[in-house]
């Protein structure tokens, strides 16, 4: 289902609502989240209701989607990081529920596949929350990635590193490779939740709203999951037909 508001204000809040009611109905939860500037005003509004009481999330665990390889959790720009800034520290969960693929495993394919087994063996993710790169990738799976795959290392191409070289202070320290979940775990979330908000996502969100399931699109599996909620403000849905209100997808 694509569902689009407004404003990006709106679909953060929508999102974090989302998140609310999962952790609601199941206190020990298993999500699976995601990173980016999407995420932030996401992450903002879920702080800013889990402070205030709204639910309790002390019994979550969480497994976040990717990670680079090469950057120390202590470097401001791995995902490590950006979660604590963003969510970990702020709620204080406890730091043996939060999980993230080892950019630092010396035995990177054993570590890929230990990730990928301890979601399984907590039952599965509950909810998973996407963002969407500019070539429709979805954690770091790019562009012709197998969608059989599970959680592996995989080069990142040269349109994403520019895409994430505005974080960093010289575009030219963006690692070359990153841990992903597979596609396979991503699909095997009883729910998914992908996010795109602004301008920048408008050209990519037409595209995967016209394309069939194709490798070519990663974001495109999504089609073949049975409770996906594709999430849009108005800039990111400004070339999609029938703007507005809820659609099914083509
Ligand atoms: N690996 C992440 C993705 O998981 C994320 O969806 C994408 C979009 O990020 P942004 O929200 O900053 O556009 O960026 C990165 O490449």
């Amino acid at each position: 289902m694509y569902k689009i508001l407004d404003t990006e204000d709106e679909v953060s809040r929508y999102a974090a609502q989302r998140l609310l009611a999962t952790i609601a109905a199941r206190p020990e939860a298993v999500l699976g989240l995601a990173t980016g500037g999407t995420m932030e005003p996401v992450y903002a509004r879920l702080v800013g209701r889990l402070q205030g009481g709204a639910v309790d999330a002390s019994r979550l665990t969480t497994f976040n989607l990717d990670e680079y390889i090469g950057l120390a959790p202590t470097h401001p720009q791995s995902y490590r990081h950006y979660m604590e800034r963003h969510l970990f520290a702020r709620l204080g969960l406890p730091r043996e529920n939060v999980h993230l693929p080892d950019g630092l495993a010396e035995d990177s394919e054993a570590a890929c596949r230990a990730y990928s087994e301890a979601i399984r063996a907590l039952g599965g993710l509950d909810l998973q929350l996407l963002g969407i790169g500019s070539n429709g990738h979805i954690g770091f799976n790019e562009p012709h990635t197998r969608f059989s795959c599970r959680t592996h290392v995989t080069p990142l191409s040269a349109q994403t590193r520019r895409d994430n070289g505005r974080f960093f202070s010289d575009p030219g320290e963006v690692p070359t490779h990153a841990i992903t979940l597979g596609i396979r775990d991503i699909l095997e979330a009883r729910e998914i939740v992908l996010v795109a908000t602004g301008p920048s996502k408008a050209r990519i969100m037409a595209e995967l709203y016209h394309s069939p399931v194709d490798e070519a699109l990663p974001a495109s599996a999504l089609k073949q999951h049975p409770n996906v909620t594709i999430l849009l403000d108005r800039e990111a849905a400004a070339l999609i037909p029938l703007r507005g209100q809820t659609l099914q997808p083509a």
